[in-house]
């Protein structure tokens, strides 16, 4: 029986951070969809985007997402975009718990200044972020749990989501 916390949110929104830390908090394994993409392609995101393109990158993700998602008493970070395809969905929120890491965009621009690591972030201007943002925000909201994370630090946002999952954990032990 699955039994995953998967973090969704867009980028920047600290998944990779917060999974990693909440994953030592519960003793669970940690997995980064990202990370087990460049592992398969040993191949770093940026230069996947570059030399295959992004449909390349969806398609390994959804290989990713479907293994991962019946694993069990994992934290499952995604990446941003994973949420957009209808079948990434359907496997995330079954049997799993699913959280939004909710951020400001001014907040995701101030992270991610000089940083090249995100090809939809680096070629794209405020606008067009903005509109991508608006875009994945009604996904980002189906989430069993809805986590703020503006002024919060790591270790807060796991503790937030322990206790907002606290009841479904039990039956998870
Ligand atoms: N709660 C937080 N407060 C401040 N900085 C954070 C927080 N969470 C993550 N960060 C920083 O923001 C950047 C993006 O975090 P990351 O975990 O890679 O996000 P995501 O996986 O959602 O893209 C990193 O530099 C990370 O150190
Ligand atoms: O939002 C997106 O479409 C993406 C987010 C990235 O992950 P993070 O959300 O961890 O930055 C990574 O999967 C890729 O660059 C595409
Ligand atoms: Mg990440």
């Amino acid at each position: 029986m699955p039994c995953n916390i998967v973090l969704i949110g867009f980028m920047a929104s600290g998944k990779t951070t917060v999974g990693r830390l909440l994953a030592t908090y519960l003793t669970w394994e940690f997995v980064d969809t990202d990370g087990e993409i460049e592992k398969l392609v040993s191949s770093p995101i940026p230069a996947i985007f570059a030399q295959k393109g992004e449909a390349y990158f969806r398609q390994v993700e959804k290989e990713i997402i479907a293994r991962v998602a019946m694993a069990s008493r994992k934290v499952i970070a995604t990446g941003g975009g994973a949420i957009l395809d209808p079948e990434n969905r359907a496997r995330l929120w079954a049997d799993n718990k699913v959280v939004w890491l909710k951020i400001p965009l001014d907040t995701v621009w101030q992270r991610t200044a000089g940083d090249d690591s995100r090809p939809l972030l680096k070629g794209s201007t405020r606008e067009q972020v903005e509109a991508l943002f608006k875009q994945r925000e009604p996904y980002y909201a189906l989430a069993h749990l809805h986590v703020e994370v503006e002024g919060k630090s790591p270790g807060q946002i796991a503790q937030e989501i322990l206790e907002g999952l606290k009841v479904w954990l039990e039956s998870c032990r």
